[in-house]
């Protein structure tokens, strides 16, 4: 299997374009997930022509101009740090197109992609379109910005959500699984994640695990740092001191988030 734990890195690509993360079904075994981390300064252009994969381009800092076709979406973001803790503007293109990022100022963009056959409209998904929910209790509070859940229309196959996890706490927990194409009773969603951290030098960690443990990876997560998780359970706790951020992708054969708890775990929900 592939390394699940991805360093980010400083490639130029062009003028003024750095790429930081590329995670394909190449170099990850992944099936239904591509991403692409990058750093635009003043004056770049990334332009890309997509074959078979839809994309949600997500400003995550800083504000970017993208433009497909008669769609111009300018000067679109919302925050200087992913810790303002606010939603932030997004723009969906679905496979077949060409579309063009550039920016006035430094900006960072994640590129989300999943396979589709579908020519769907391309969109802006504005901040103020973003649902924020705040889930958990005790030290499993966590706050979540869908960028696109599982009940958007915008996208064929793609889920895209921020969470924020607060110093302390635990998220993505009582660990959960949806690597089963069985549904009502599960779904099969593959899941990336892109985390930072606030300060810069903090860590978390992750374990990526099957009930038979033939997976079974705990891993020391950095600002920058992307997880694959190809199947199994995926929890992830945030030390004292330190608040956590990460940008999940998940996408499979049918866009429904359908989890299963880990049974040994899950009486954590039942506690009032
Ligand atoms: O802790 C949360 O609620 C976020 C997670 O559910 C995360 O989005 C995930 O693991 C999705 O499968």
């Amino acid at each position: 299997m592939a390394e699940l734990k991805r360093k980010q890195y400083n490639k130029e690509l062009s003028k003024n374009v750095f790429e930081n993360q590329l995670v394909t079904r190449e170099n990850s075994g992944l099936s239904y997930i591509e991403l692409r981390l990058l750093t635009i300064e003043s004056g770049g252009v990334y332009e890309e022509s997509l074959t078979d994969l839809e994309v949600c381009a997500v400003v995550l800092t800083g504000k970017a101009t993208i433009t497909e076709g008669q769609h111009c979406f300018n000067n679109i973001g919302t925050r200087d740090d992913v810790f303002e803790k606010i939603p932030t503007d997004s723009v969906y293109v679905s496979a077949g197109k060409t579309y063009q990022v550039t920016t006035e100022t430094e900006a960072r963009i994640l590129l989300c992609y999943a396979p589709s056959t579908l020519d769907l409209p391309t969109q802006l998904i504005a901040a103020a379109d973003n649902t924020v929910e705040k889930r958990g209790i005790y030290q499993n509070k966590r706050m979540v910005h869908n960028i696109m859940d599982d009940q958007s229309t915008v996208s064929d196959k793609l889920i895209v959500v921020e969470v924020f996890t607060d110093s302390g706490n635990w998220s993505s927990y009582p660990p959960h699984k949806h690597d089963q194409d069985n549904l009502p009773v599960e779904s099969f969603l593959e899941e990336t994640y892109y985390h930072e951290m606030n300060p810069r030098q903090g860590f978390v960690f992750q374990r990526v695990y099957t009930d038979d443990r033939s997976l079974d990876e705990t891993m020391a997560v950095e600002n920058g740092d992307v997880v694959i998780v190809p199947k199994g359970y995926h929890p992830v706790s945030v030390p004292d001191g330190y608040d956590g951020y990460y940008l999940n992708i998940m996408a499979g054969p049918t866009k429904k988030w359908k989890f299963h708890n880990d049974p040994d775990h899950e009486w954590i929900l039942s506690r009032t």
